[in-house]
């Protein structure tokens, strides 16, 4: 699994924290990321114990860890809706999310916009008061010499994602590649999200622009839940 620093106590207070908040009966999102699994794990847990949910997964490495936690299962296609979603972020700034830093962005975008309520688990180093990290832009093979030209005139540098123990690029659940694309500041999230999302071969990118109900940020000592 990608770690990405932060407390270890801290992430899993956040994922924990936002467990509490599922109820019987309900459909809910399972994000990605190391945060994210503290959630998962501690859904199980609570299944285990009686609670009835179905859980939606956002990636492979979601749906792996929902097996091994035995939460039942379902895809989008087989529910009316998905009622809460728990997911992870790479940077916070308010209510608006960089998410991608585990290439999983398109599918839990799908999966965090169709939820009633979105969860954000974080701990305080995912915290900003503007975001300023890479944006995540998952986009179709063929299409990344076009995508890139696009990117730089939108005023980006994008950057093939590789993985350190692969030859060659990142690969998506989707089959798609990563580029990580350096805008410097954001001081318009929605309008470069907008931006983004008119390029022909950009699958999806890591925005997340006004999803975020409830940010619930993991400390040493307990856990600070933030209403953007
Ligand atoms: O967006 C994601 C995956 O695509 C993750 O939620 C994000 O990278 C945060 O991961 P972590 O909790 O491990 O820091």
């Amino acid at each position: 699994m990608k770690t990405s620093g932060g407390s270890a106590a801290a992430k899993r207070r956040a994922g924990e924290s936002t467990a509490d908040a599922v109820e019987d009966g309900q459909v809910v999102g399972l994000g990605t990321g190391s945060t994210a699994a503290h959630a998962i794990r501690a859904i199980g847990d609570a299944v285990a114990d009686g609670l009835d949910v179905r859980g939606v997964p956002t990636s492979f490495q979601s749906r792996q860890l929902a097996i091994e936690a035995e939460i039942p299962l379902v895809e989008l296609d087989e529910v009316d809706g998905v009622d809460l979603a728990i997911d992870g972020a790479d940077q916070v700034a308010g209510g608006q999310l960089i998410k991608g830093g585990g290439a999983a962005h398109a599918r839990e975008k799908i999966v965090d916009a169709a939820a009633d309520r979105l969860l954000v688990v974080v701990d305080p180093g995912k915290l900003a008061d503007r975001l300023d990290r890479s944006v995540p832009v998952e986009v179709l093979p063929a299409a990344r010499p076009v995508v890139e030209d696009r990117l730089a005139t939108l005023g980006g540098e994008p950057t093939l994602r590789s993985a350190e123990r692969k030859d060659g690029p990142v690969v998506t659940d989707n089959g798609n590649v990563v580029l990580d694309c350096e805008f410097g500041a954001i001081d318009a999230p929605a309008d470069l999200a907008a931006e983004l999302s008119s390029v022909p071969g950009v699958v999806e990118h890591g925005l997340f622009v006004n999803l975020a109900d409830e940010i619930h940020v993991g400390r040493e000592d307990g856990v600070d839940v933030r209403t953007p």
